[in-house]
């Protein structure tokens, strides 16, 4: 036990520690009076369904459908609140116990296209990794480019230059955070005069090497006497393209030289640029095939036991981490069960009031974490330290891991090239052919969400997972700017998850017996965001159609049954409101939330389903939309002051408008109706549905002024309300039976 223990502890401290959220207990009781408010509404419904015959008898049913539907969806969002864990390590006492023992760790960096993820934000990532407060030579950080692009590549040969100046700078002044970018973006008062000199002096390289590689990217193409500098430029003829190109691996730094060393003699850690072989003919599978080469390739050249994976927008914003996170890892107890340890998505562009919930507080404070007190935390992709070994594909075994495979240098006497050579057939297309690869080995394709299944498959192998959300961000990516990437980003997850439920995935039977049920729900609370599209349309087309024509669907208020609807719908909201003020949104930020709830199952999931039908119907292929990351100024300003970009004539902005302007005049049609009418007993009948409709009117009031007030380039175009008024008004002439 604790190999590197030394004895010094006769009683071994654990290295990290799991506390329990407080109030569980009364969060239980108030879940359970809500659980019996779904059950009374679910009664009322089928004791009080109107005679075959009366209008709004199937409009009856398929609000009795729909509450049936959320009523189950909320059992399942359950789970994961009765059992939220905070995992807490003791960095001080692995760095005690470890000493010089520590593990190795290498760290992948995906990226995809120069366009879209800009090669300055790439290195930044990179750099912010390379200058970990961990010792170099125990570090390597791999670069996947599935660009292809020699941009990426250049941008990375100034980043090994300029870490040279760089880590020792951050490891001399204990800079936080350790991406360049975003430490320079900051305010900095500066009284020590040795360190305003250098601070100067290093901004100024920076900046200077920015320049050249944002010129560099806006004329596409490497100046001639750089490409003749170094001769791994040779591999970018004129045939090669982002989808056509042979594997090119290139060690940048290699951290295994002693003269490999920064400006003031210390180590520096490997740095290795690898741009799979693409050809059109091989399907690539997106992130996850760049992964499973990452992890060939780098078993080749450091092996180490543990991998962090990084998306190339996420940079290392504590330079402690790898050290925190060990502690799961490490632990002399619990330690050899666990696979992996997912951080929280954090972003570092979310404006106060978080227009598009980006955020995602409620999800990364209690969610992911009550999931994690399964011991199945979720993979999510980015920001996640694995064990080399599960993600490979081995199953745990209890008699399993104590013996840490701590260091696993097979390649000691290799060269460079030949390391480059091995690894070149190892990132080829060819060579996961009638292999384990993305099946049972490594990450799992064919699925947009590679990451969630992957994570699954692990845990049923029998590994636990951990979910960490440190005080101090982990992590800092960067949030989507614009409703459309958003919808579009929101569409891809959606779809990818529900095409996990209908694989043999499925957490239910999958699952079964190998993680706990309470897993399984929460898993499913995610996979089943695309078929609560329909309930969501359902209760946002019909109640306010039949205001518009004077149908009831609701009890009256001095009816006995109007205290389910009205307990339910209050206890709910204040449980959410309390929920989010808690995990530090604002009041604003959780209403704007609301909204995007609701944009977001009326389009991205309504067509997330749609097209994980049709793919089941092999009518379609699975795709990856990148997220962009870079934006106009224009757009950057409206984002800063909270203007929701619209933008565009896409058929998710027109669905957003017919919705909008459905509620408005249902709620006049409505109003009208009880008033003009003088039939004031249709007040009371139709008070529920006048009160939800006005809740959405409030709730779309950016969508009213997009459409009527404001003529910046991000409203919504008049095309597009020509269209919406036409179908709105068509559809109040439906006939409501
Ligand atoms: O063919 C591809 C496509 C994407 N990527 C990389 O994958 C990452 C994620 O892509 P992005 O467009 O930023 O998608 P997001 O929606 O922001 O990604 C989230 O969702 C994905 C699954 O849908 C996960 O893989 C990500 O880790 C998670 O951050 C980026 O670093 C890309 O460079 C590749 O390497 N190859
Ligand atoms: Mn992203």
């Amino acid at each position: 036990m604790g190999k590197g223990g030394g004895g010094e502890d006769a009683v071994m401290l654990p290295l990290f520690e799991t506390k329990e959220a407080r109030f569980r207990g009364a969060y239980k009781v108030l879940a359970f009076t809500v659980f019996v408010g779904i059950c009374l509404i679910w009664a009322y419904r089928l004791t009080h369904i109107p005679r075959a015959g009366e209008q709004g008898r199937w409009a009856w049913i398929g609000m009795f459908m729909a509450e049936l539907c959320f009523g189950l969806y909320w059992i399942l969002t359950q789970s994961c609140r009765f059992k939220v864990v905070y995992n807490h390590p003791f960095k001080e006492r692995l760095s005690n116990r470890y000493k010089d023992k520590l593990p190795s760790v290498d760290i992948f960096v995906c990226t995809a296209d120069p366009k879209m993820e800009p090669p300055t934000m790439v290195i930044n990532t990179v750099l912010s990794t390379m200058s970990y407060n961990y010792p170099p030579e125990k570090l390597s950080v791999y670069l996947s480019d599935d660009g292809g692009s020699d941009l990426t590549f250049y941008a990375l040969i100034e980043a090994s230059n300029f870490s040279k100046h760089w880590i020792p700078f951050c490891k001399k002044f204990n800079v936080e955070p350790r991406s360049p970018g975003a430490y320079f973006s900051q305010q900095i008062d500066v009284h020590d005069i040795k360190y305003a000199q250098e601070w100067f002096a290093i901004k100024k390289l920076y900046k200077e090497m920015e320049s050249r590689i944002d010129s560099a990217v806006e004329m596409g193409e490497i100046p001639k006497e750089i490409r003749d500098q170094y001769k791994g430029f040779s591999e970018w003829n004129s045939k090669v393209t982002k989808q056509d190109h042979q594997s090119i691996v290139k060690i940048i730094i290699d951290g295994r030289d002693e003269t490999a060393v920064d400006i003031y003699g210390g180590r520096s850690p490997t740095l290795v640029y690898m741009a799979r072989e693409k050809r059109p003919q091989w399907p690539h599978n997106f992130k996850a095939g760049a992964m499973n080469a990452l992890i060939r390739v780098s078993s080749e050249i450091s092996n180490a036991p543990f991998i962090l994976n990084l998306d190339c927008d996420m940079y290392a914003n504590d330079a402690d981490i790898i050290r925190e996170t060990l502690c799961f890892f490490m632990d002399e107890k619990k330690g050899h069960e666990i696979s992996f340890v997912q951080f929280p998505q954090n972003y570092d562009n979310i404006t106060k009031n978080d227009i598009y919930a980006c955020s995602t507080s409620v999800a990364n404070n209690v969610e992911l974490a009550g999931i994690g007190g399964y011991g199945a935390a979720l993979y999510c992709g980015t920001g996640c330290l694995h064990r080399r070994e599960s993600l490979y594909g081995k199953v745990y075994s209890k008699d399993y891991g104590r013996e840490l495979n701590v260091e696993a240098k097979k390649n000691a006497n290799k060269t460079v090239n030949e390391l480059e050579e091995v690894s070149i057939s190892l990132a080829n297309c060819s060579y996961e052919k009638d292999t384990q690869w993305g099946k049972k080995m490594g990450v799992i394709y064919g699925c947009p969400v590679e990451d969630i299944v992957t994570g699954l498959a692990i845990q049923c192998r029998g590994w636990k997972s951990l979910y960490y959300n440190p005080h101090r961000k982990a992590f800092l990516g960067v949030a989507p700017t614009t409703l459309d990437v958003v919808l579009v980003q929101q569409k891809r997850w959606s779809e990818g998850m529900f095409q996990i439920f209908f694989s043999k995935y499925c957490p239910f039977t999958y699952g079964h017996g190998k993680i706990k049920l309470g897993a399984q729900m929460g898993y499913c609370m995610y996979l089943l965001w695309a078929p609560i599209s329909f309930p969501t349309l359902y209760y946002v087309i019909t109640p306010p159609l039949c205001l518009f024509h004077g149908i009831s669907l609701f009890p009256q208020v001095e009816s006995i049954w109007f205290w389910p609807f009205a307990y339910v719908f209050v206890a709910r909201n204040a449980c959410s409101i309390v929920e989010a003020l808690s995990c530090g949104d604002t009041l604003k930020a959780w209403w704007n939330g609301q909204r995007i709830w609701l944009i977001r199952r009326t389009t991205s999931y309504f067509f997330g389903f749609i097209d994980t039908i049709s793919r089941q119907l092999g009518l379609s292929e699975t795709t990856f939309a990148i997220t962009t990351k870079v934006v106009t100024e224009d757009v950057l300003k409206r984002y800063e002051e909270e203007v929701i970009e619209f933008g565009s004539s896409t058929i998710m902005v027109t669905i957003i408008a017919v919705l909008a302007l459905l509620h408005i005049f249902s709620l006049i049609g409505g109003i009208n109706k009880i008033f003009l009418d003088l039939e004031f007993i249709k007040l009371d009948q139709l008070i529920l549905q006048v009160v939800l409709s006005l809740l959405l009117v409030m709730i779309n009031i950016p969508v009213y002024q997009a459409l009527f007030i404001r003529n910046d380039e991000g409203h919504i175009p008049s095309s597009v309300l020509f269209k919406s008024v036409v179908l709105v008004s068509l559809a109040c002439l439906i006939p409501m039976i």
